[in-house]
């Protein structure tokens, strides 16, 4: 994906953030023009809404389907916004188009699905039509899908492409409707920064107390913009009640958002940077030095005879590490995950001294 296109029009190309709000779910035409127009009048400039909506269980309410799309098209003649809706067939893609949708966006069961991806990318290929598409992260943590969804549209020659980081399903209650696990959206920046990277805390927080701090945290990571459920009656929704805010509550917690300047220069940082350089360095050089003892372990466990994993001296080395770590005021929670990562790696040297014939 080398020639990725911003998402937005010429005159809104500069937009920052990107900021694209609207219900849920279109319920009712006079529930889709109220948001709409309140948005609109708080300076939003794109607007959605979810006409088809796969829900977990049937019986749910599941859009009211083609029936919403002119509504769409009277909210861009009345407010002059930009209309995104939601589209996991190639039906929806082709009524959306023909409805003059500006913006599609593919959901998390969808993009988890290959078979559904390429419907879709055929779909917009054989329309012919230059139309931004936004790709939500797969349900599952698994990056790689993610990009493959997106790849998959590239390939269909639509190339004005984003993503939508709206964090990743997990078994059992938790703080978070779904786990922002921010290291996957920072990893897809990395491979691939020209690409167009929203976040929509709605569906990450999945209540409302949540959207602004999750706001913040991604524009703080350098996001281009927010997705964000807005609801002119949240508490009477008719689908996700509990995580959407009323347009005039989003203007208050955009209001409040401190913007990040990427292009302010790092040069000041260098002298830091240096620091971090050469700490790298000594980490790398100590690093090294306990694998080569883990080896020379290794060899002594293969000539005794003994396994390589000892759960208790890894589980004494996990506690006394973490205790230490938060004496010195870091998490004992990312000492486990670095202790835990060194392990693996040790264990398999280990291993790899046991396979080797030769010593
Ligand atoms: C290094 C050893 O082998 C394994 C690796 C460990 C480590 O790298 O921390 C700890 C315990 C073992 O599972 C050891 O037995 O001491």
């Amino acid at each position: 994906m080398t020639d990725l296109q911003s998402i937005l029009p010429e005159e809104k190309g500069g937009m920052h953030p990107i900021i694209i709000a609207g219900p849920c779910s279109a319920e009712t035409e006079e529930q889709v023009l109220s948001t709409a127009r309140e948005l609109a009048r708080n300076g939003v400039k794109i607007f959605r809404a979810g006409i088809w909506k796969p829900r977990t269980k049937p019986g749910g309410f599941e859009g009211v389907g083609r029936e919403g799309l002119p509504w769409l098209a009277k909210v861009k003649e009345e407010t002059g916004m930009l209309t995104a809706t939601e589209v996991a067939t190639r039906q929806h893609v082709e009524d959306a188009l023909a409805a003059g949708v500006d913006i599609l966006w593919i959901g998390a069961r969808t993009s988890a699905n290959p078979f559904a991806m390429q419907e879709i990318a055929d779909a917009l290929q054989e329309a012919g039509k230059d139309v931004p598409v936004l790709v939500k992260n797969p349900v599952n943590p698994d990056l790689e899908l993610w990009i493959g969804a997106l790849q998959r549209l590239y390939n269909a020659g639509i190339h004005r492409l984003g993503a939508i980081h709206r964090g990743f399903s997990a078994y059992g209650k938790h703080l978070y409707r779904n786990m922002p696990q921010w290291h996957i959206p920072i990893e897809l920046r990395r491979r691939f920064p020209n690409l167009t990277l929203v976040c929509d805390p709605s569906h990450i927080g999945g209540k409302r107390e949540l959207v602004a701090p999750l706001s913040q945290q991604a524009l703080d990571m350098g996001f281009d913009g927010l997705i964000i459920e807005s609801h002119c009656d949240p508490d009477c929704a008719w689908s996700d009640k509990a995580q959407q805010v009323t347009p005039e509550v989003l203007n208050f917690i955009l209001n409040t958002l401190v913007l990040r300047d990427a292009t302010v220069t790092t040069e000041s940082l260098t002298l830091l940077r240096q620091q971090i350089d050469e700490l790298d360095n000594e980490l790398l050089e100590v690093l090294n030095k306990r694998m080569r003892v883990s080896r020379e372990i290794g060899q002594y466990k293969k000539e005794h005879r003994m396994p390589v994993l000892q759960i208790g001296r890894h589980d004494e080395i996990m506690q006394s590490r973490a205790r230490l770590a938060e004496e010195m005021g870091m998490s004992g929670e990312f000492m486990r995950n670095v202790l835990s990562a060194i392990h693996e790696e040790s264990v398999r040297q280990q291993i790899e001294i046991f396979n080797d014939r030769t010593r």
